[in-house]
């Protein structure tokens, strides 16, 4: 039982270092109390850091500046706080896998997935209270009628909120969630901020936070983290002034009209036309009976701008698997690319995927970690392969060596990702401009957009949305975050089942 009068945390002019490290993880020292009644949230350009501090990842120097004062004493923090990130959230299964019905002897069904983390808490088969903790969880994350679901099927809100129950499950005392709600719609937002609000005090919940995102109401505190370290904690009201300075300082990124854009000089313009680019008509798609697209009927001329939404689990990456032949379904004569019916024999994977460009949270999840910067956009070259163009037979490209080292390092300089610096070592922001580039580089007549800018800072942002809104190939996006998805004209919404799709413009 946790001792509601003792403080969680407390840090009292603390320095803290990586393990056998001698740099500090923020130059100021730290001072900060957070009592088991406050429900705290962090934000700022640092605050996962700030959360892996609390997670007990750093060394204390000195040692007794941090302290855990509600833990008993035989407690090692680390041990008893759960730091749940979703930033780079990985479905386990890449594209076409997730539709095939082999299956990698690590996939598995979703119970046993969650199941593991009670197994790991003691020596043999569960015991019944965490059985009990078990069923509780599952039943408020919603996660009942997915229980027998290979995971790797899940939709990336469904594996959030999967993940999130692991984690729930390991009993921690105090649980860390960094960005809970990247990449969930309204509804599910706000069921599982009302989730998280009421779990305190088994566990109680800190949230990391980006600077736009709505603060829920039941955090009492918040924490302002920048790269100096905590610059500002308190009550909501006493931290207001400071996040109002955050909220005009991106402002100011957002209409800053002065910079250089020149989208034009970096990719060659397209030959004019108004011909259909994707063209499909009454497509269904069910599996094992339950329907997910239904008659669908989907024009895109070239040139546009959609914005593929829905709630989810309504079946957007379904759908583009369609386009990008990664579904079994693709091959359907109803789905037409440039006026050519879809047919096994007079199109293949390679040369559909030969005019489109694609950045992903799936991409990103399995995409080789050992590549240089340089070696990631270069593989956009490429089809269905994450080499560098020099090694394989499918380039999609007719540009010289020199032309394509010539585009690369024209878009990483404009981009500032520095070319040498492997994917691994790159930070969230430079790894996702990596992948956007890479879906770039061969300038496309289809660049899919799926949650391509989440996870950027906001100048990245800003500076991705300006360049595609200048360039002149047709853009499909997905993003529930208005903010982080380019300029759209028009909207196609899914809504899973048997009710069929809406389509509109976009005012
Ligand atoms: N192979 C499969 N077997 C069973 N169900 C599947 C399979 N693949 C997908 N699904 C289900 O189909 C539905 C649509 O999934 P999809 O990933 O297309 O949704 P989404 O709109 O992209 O969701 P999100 O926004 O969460 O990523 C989900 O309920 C998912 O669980």
């Amino acid at each position: 039982m946790t001792n509601l009068k003792k403080p969680l945390v407390q840090f009292q002019n603390c320095i803290l270092r990586p393990q056998y490290s001698s740099k500090e993880i923020f130059p100021n020292p730290m001072t900060l109390t957070i009592l088991p009644t406050q429900k705290w949230a962090f934000t700022g350009t640092h605050k996962t850091k700030l959360l892996e501090v609390l997670a007990g990842q750093y060394t204390a120097i000195p040692a007794d500046s941090r302290s855990y004062p509600f833990l008993e004493q035989r407690v090692w923090p680390s041990s008893v706080t759960k730091l749940v990130t979703f930033a780079t959230d990985i479905k386990p299964a890449y594209l076409s896998a997730r539709y095939e019905s082999y299956r990698e002897p690590e996939d598995v069904d979703l119970a046993s997935f969650l199941q593991k983390s009670l197994h790991s808490t003691t020596d043999g088969k569960p015991t019944q209270e965490q059985l009990q903790v078990y069923e509780s969880v599952v039943k408020r994350l919603a996660l009942e009628s997915l229980l027998s679901q290979w995971i790797a099927t899940l939709s990336n809100g469904q594996m959030r909120r999967a993940r999130l129950a692991r984690g729930l499950l390991t009993s921690p005392k105090i649980l860390l969630a960094d960005e809970p709600f990247l990449g969930l719609d309204k509804a599910s937002t706000l069921t599982l901020s009302k989730l998280l609000g009421e779990l305190a005090p088994s566990p109680h919940v800190v949230l990391g936070l980006r600077a736009h995102e709505p603060v829920p109401d039941w955090i009492s505190h918040i924490g302002v983290v920048d790269e100096s370290g905590l610059v500002k904690a308190g009550t909501r009201e006493e931290v207001a002034e400071t996040l109002q300075e955050l909220q005009d300082r991106r402002n100011s990124i957002f209409i800053d009209e002065s910079y250089d854009f020149k989208t034009a000089k970096l990719l060659p313009p397209k030959q004019p036309g108004t011909d259909s680019v994707i063209d499909i008509d009454s497509i269904t798609v069910a599996y094992k009976g339950k329907v997910v697209l239904k008659d669908l009927k989907w024009t895109v001329m070239r040139g546009e701008r959609w914005h593929l939404r829905g709630d989810n689990g309504t079946g957007k990456s379904t759908l583009l698997s369609l386009i990008t032949s990664d579904h079994p379904q693709s091959w359907n004569s109803k789905i037409r690319l440039f006026n050519e019916p879809r047919k096994v024999g007079r199109q293949n994977y390679f040369s559909i995927n030969k005019v489109i460009g694609h950045a992903s949270p799936e991409i990103h999840a399995i995409f080789p970690a050992s590549l240089t910067a340089f070696q990631t956009v270069s593989t956009g070259f490429t089809v269905g392969s994450f080499l560098p163009p020099s090694s394989v037979s499918h380039a999609a490209t007719n540009l010289t060596q020199d032309e394509q080292t010539e585009r690369i390092n024209g878009l990483l300089e404009y981009f500032n990702v520095p070319p040498d610096v492997q994917f691994s070592d790159l930070n969230l922001n430079d790894q996702k401009l990596a992948l956007f580039l890479r879906a770039i580089v061969k300038n496309p007549e289809i660049l899919i957009l799926d949650e391509a800018f989440s996870g950027m800072n906001d100048q990245s942002i800003f500076r991705c949305k300006k360049f595609v809104d200048e360039w002149d190939g047709t853009v499909i996006a997905i993003g529930h975050v208005e903010d982080e998805i380019p300029t759209c004209d028009k909207y196609i919404r899914l809504h899973g089942g048997e009710i069929l799709a809406e389509q509109g413009i976009i005012e």
